[in-house]
């Protein structure tokens, strides 16, 4: 990938579902270009297809129309193994309800992914505190995820989905499960952290206000993206 090149790149991508003899077309063509570093808001009421863009874009289900580019690379053709190679080296992804492995505490949580890409554990481990620390839970190294609030457990999962230096990190509703003045400080966290990482960050969200402070806004509208 050269410098300035898009990050994501869509070009008419598709997805349609058959549910009981019905086809719905949920994504009907959309067009989509991310800079490194650009920091995205993806809206669009329920149901219109912002969690299924987010799976297209994180490369974890096949069945999309249309051609998918990260980081320069042509995912739409890739097998299933490479689209996961892809995903590791390239995607962090931060969900509504956070999904941390229970019975592992705040900093295994944010190590694990960089073992799995081959890490060592030493550098893996600095990087862990180094980001959970900026996330104001150096405190909390050894908790384990039931013994942390709601808000502290979404910022480790945002740890975890920095922690290998994605150039890009798809958030669907990060702040969605937590009460405003929480969802509100865990975001501004968040934009921070990936601001000052450089990551590119696309973000589903009914959150207008939340929109507002990412650098551009998307929506969905009938399986067609509008800025
Ligand atoms: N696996 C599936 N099989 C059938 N239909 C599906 C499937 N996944 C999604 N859909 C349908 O696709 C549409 C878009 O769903 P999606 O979850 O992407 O919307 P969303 O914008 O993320 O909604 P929300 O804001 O409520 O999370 C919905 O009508 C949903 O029912």
């Amino acid at each position: 990938m050269t410098a300035g090149s898009p990050v994501v790149r869509l070009a008419g991508v598709t997805r349609s579902f058959a549910q009981g003899g019905v086809t719905i077309d949920v994504l009907r063509g959309v067009n989509l270009s991310v800079r490194p570093g650009e920091i995205v808001a993806l809206l669009g009421p329920s149901g219109s297809g912002k969690s299924t863009l987010l799976q297209a874009i994180g490369l974890l289900e096949g069945g999309f129309g249309g051609r998918i580019e990260i980081a320069g690379i042509d995912a739409s053709k890739l097998g299933k193994d490479m689209r996961a190679a892809v995903r590791r080296d390239h995607i962090g992804f931060v969900y509504q309800f956070h999904h941390l492995l229970p019975d592992f505490n705040a900093i295994e949580n944010v190590v694990l992914p960089q073992l799995v890409a081959d890490t060592p554990r030493g550098d893996a481990e600095v990087r862990a505190t180094e980001l959970l620390t900026a996330l104001g839970l150096g405190q909390r190294l050894d908790h384990r995820p039931s013994q942390l609030s709601g808000g502290e457990q979404q910022r480790v999962a945002v740890a975890r989905a920095l922690a290998n230096r994605p150039r890009l990190v798809l958030a669907d509703e990060p702040t969605g499960n937590l009460d405003e003045a929480t969802a509100d400080k865990v975001f501004q966290q968040f934009l921070a952290l990936v601001r000052g990482e450089g990551s590119a960050a696309l973000v589903a969200t009914h959150n207008e206000r939340l929109a507002a402070a990412m650098d551009r806004v998307v929506r969905l509208h009938d399986g067609i993206l509008e800025e």
